[in-house]
């Protein structure tokens, strides 16, 4: 596509209106959109059509309509020189049991047209990188979800792409797991100055590592964008206390705040930092508990919604007693519900988000 070899240095992945339709389902629809280099989110629901896209990009499935380009090279034409540019991690364990992560990492290595001394030398560093220096000489099939995902994600970097596809790399993984996934697929951008494209259909952990996000909803782009553009604050604080609401909100006018009542909430405009010591001096004049003070954003989940009054309720949010929050506790924590995808069969595997 001239478009792409023409912005090489400005997109590292282009679509234009690629479909990829197979008998009974539209996995890609119409689809157009320009990756530029950092770390991307693509985000959907199982069965939106990412790992349908990562496979277009790679050169191993052909598109039925569209064209797409990976680093200027027009994907239809150039599948094994972008195949040797770009790591894959793909979504599903595809690990032998009986070898260990430094025999398969050194084999893929050479595979990716690595001289022996080189590919030993890159699998060393990169199983470090990753983690998994100790245990990188034991049979993989004894390893532990986290430490497989660590495998594919070495295996992904050790021939030093310009560009990694990571499908899915959290899956399976506990809470402590994930955050150190998602460190890591940080790392390979800002050590390495690698590009990511990371898939997720956990919109929140998206929102935390990426520099833009792309969505898409039944293979059709729902929305591109900067991260920030995401979660742009809305300048308003969601205020709980234990009881007495009215009274607060009372105070808080007359103390010149803008408030309204949402239910047990009170949702204050932020004019200023002065308007948290503003609430927490109310709130400790009234001698009422504050059970929660944190900021509104905008959040990726109220794209698949029309409720302008979502506020995003997460139990594990930390509370703060008594005390105006943290930077830490007022930022937004997510974990949000996937989109919903009306071109899924009932019965079709969709994880629980
Ligand atoms: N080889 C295939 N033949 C027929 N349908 C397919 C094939 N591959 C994917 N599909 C269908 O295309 C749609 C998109 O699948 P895709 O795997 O790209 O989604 P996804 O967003 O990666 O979700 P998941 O995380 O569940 O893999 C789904 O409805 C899927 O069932």
């Amino acid at each position: 596509m001239a478009r792409a070899t023409t912005v090489e240095h400005v997109t590292v992945i282009a679509t234009e209106s690629l479909s990829k339709r197979y008998p009974r389902v539209t996995a890609l629809d119409r689809l157009t959109v320009d990756i530029t280099p950092g770390v991307t989110g693509l985000v959907g629901a199982n069965g939106a059509g990412k790992s349908t896209l990562i496979k277009i990009l790679l050169g191993l499935a052909p598109a039925t309509e569209g064209r797409a380009a990976v680093l200027g090279l027009d994907v239809a034409a150039h599948g094994a020189e972008i195949r040797g540019l770009v790591g894959y991690m793909p979504e599903h364990d595809c690990l032998p049991p009986d070898v260990s992560a430094t025999e398969f990492v050194v084999h893929m290595a050479r595979m990716s047209g690595l001289p022996p001394a080189a590919a030993r030398e890159r699998t060393a560093d990169t199983l470090r990188h990753v983690g998994l220096y100790e245990e990188r000489y034991r049979p993989m099939g004894g390893y532990s979800t986290g430490m497989k995902q660590r495998v594919k994600l070495a295996q992904a970097l050790v021939h030093d792409p310009r560009l990694v596809l990571l499908d899915e790399p959290t899956n399976g993984l506990d809470p402590a797991g994930r955050d150190e996934m998602l460190g890591l697929i940080r790392r390979v951008h800002t050590d390495f100055g690698i590009s990511v494209l990371v898939t997720s259909h956990l919109l929140g952990e998206l929102e935390r590592t990426s520099d833009h996000i792309v969505v898409i909803d039944g293979g059709k782009l729902l929305r591109a964008s900067s991260t920030s553009d995401f979660t742009q604050a809305t300048a308003s604080l969601a205020v709980e206390v234990t009881d007495r609401e009215q009274e607060l909100l009372a105070a808080l006018t007359a103390a010149g705040l803008t408030v309204q009542a949402k239910g047990h909430l009170l949702h204050v405009d932020i004019a200023d930092d002065a308007t948290y010591d503003a609430v927490r001096d109310a709130v400790a004049g009234l001698g009422v508990g504050l059970v929660r003070m944190e900021q509104r954003r905008h959040r990726i989940a109220e794209l698949f919604t029309d409720d302008e009054d979502l506020t995003y309720e997460d139990p594990d949010a930390p509370t703060t007693e008594g005390t105006a929050p943290t930077a830490e506790a007022t930022a937004p924590r997510a974990e949000a519900t996937a989109p919903t995808d009306p071109t899924l069969k009932e019965g079709e595997g969709r994880d629980a988000a």
